[in-house]
């Protein structure tokens, strides 16, 4: 099954400017989507990168410079009419992620496949109903489980900590600390992040 994998290239990962400088968002962001698509293949699957613009990946890239939602539709059309009959699209943040983790997503049935984000965001997505449209922003994965149920989709929901756990915000960094497995969590221990457990733990960088 072919798998996009959308990347914003410019200015990636916008919420976490107060901790990274603009070419450590872009490394950081870059060191994520290189786990992703190591696991992707993992699981046996072959990932393609959507991005908004060119970009040296270790992957096939299609450049689409519109809106999220609108470049993500247009490849699940086009990956339909050229006879696919199941497409995954799973976001390059997932610092987490594994290939037993998309293997889950990967091996469940259902019409669409949803892999519910933290905060209300949509992960991961398998579609097997070529009228299913996603529809990205916002509470997406209440839009989605609708957007599926217009289609009549049989939806099911996947249950797990590694696809739901993205990471968009400053909070989010010590899950990777705690749990990643790549990449990410290399590229954050380089540049000097540990976990600070003074109540809740967090993300702390040592001064430099
Ligand atoms: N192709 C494409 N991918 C996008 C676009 N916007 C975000 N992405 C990717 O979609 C996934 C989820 O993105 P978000 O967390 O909403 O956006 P982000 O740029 O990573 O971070 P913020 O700037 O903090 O919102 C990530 O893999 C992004 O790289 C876009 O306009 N086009
Ligand atoms: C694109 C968006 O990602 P989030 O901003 O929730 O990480 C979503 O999943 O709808």
């Amino acid at each position: 099954m072919d798998v996009l994998v959308p990347l914003a290239v410019d200015e990636p990962k916008t919420r976490l400017a107060g901790t990274l400088t603009s070419a450590e968002r872009t490394a950081f962001a870059r060191a994520t989507c290189a786990d992703v698509l190591d696991s992707i293949r993992g699981s046996g699957h072959a990932p393609e990168v959507l991005a908004t613009a060119a970009v040296d990946v270790d992957a096939p890239v299609r450049v689409d410079d519109r809106p999220l939602t609108e470049a993500v539709n247009a490849a699940l059309d086009d990956a339909f009419e050229a006879g696919a009959e199941r497409v995954g699209i799973v976001m390059a943040d997932l610092a987490l992620v594994t290939p037993t983790a998309l293997g889950r997503l990967f091996g469940a049935d259902g019409d669409v496949v949803l892999a519910p984000g933290r905060g209300g965001g949509t992960n991961a997505v398998v579609v097997s109903e070529p009228e299913f449209r996603t529809d990205y922003h916002g509470a997406s994965i209440r839009d989605h489980r609708e957007a599926a149920r217009a289609v009549g989709a049989d939806v099911t929901e996947v249950d797990s900590f590694r696809l739901a756990t993205d990471v968009d915000e400053p909070d989010d960094l010590v899950e990777v600390l705690l749990h990643g497995e790549g990449r990410a969590r290399e590229w954050l221990v380089d540049a000097g992040f540990e976990v600070a457990t003074d109540g809740r733990a967090t993300a702390t960088r040592a001064q430099e």
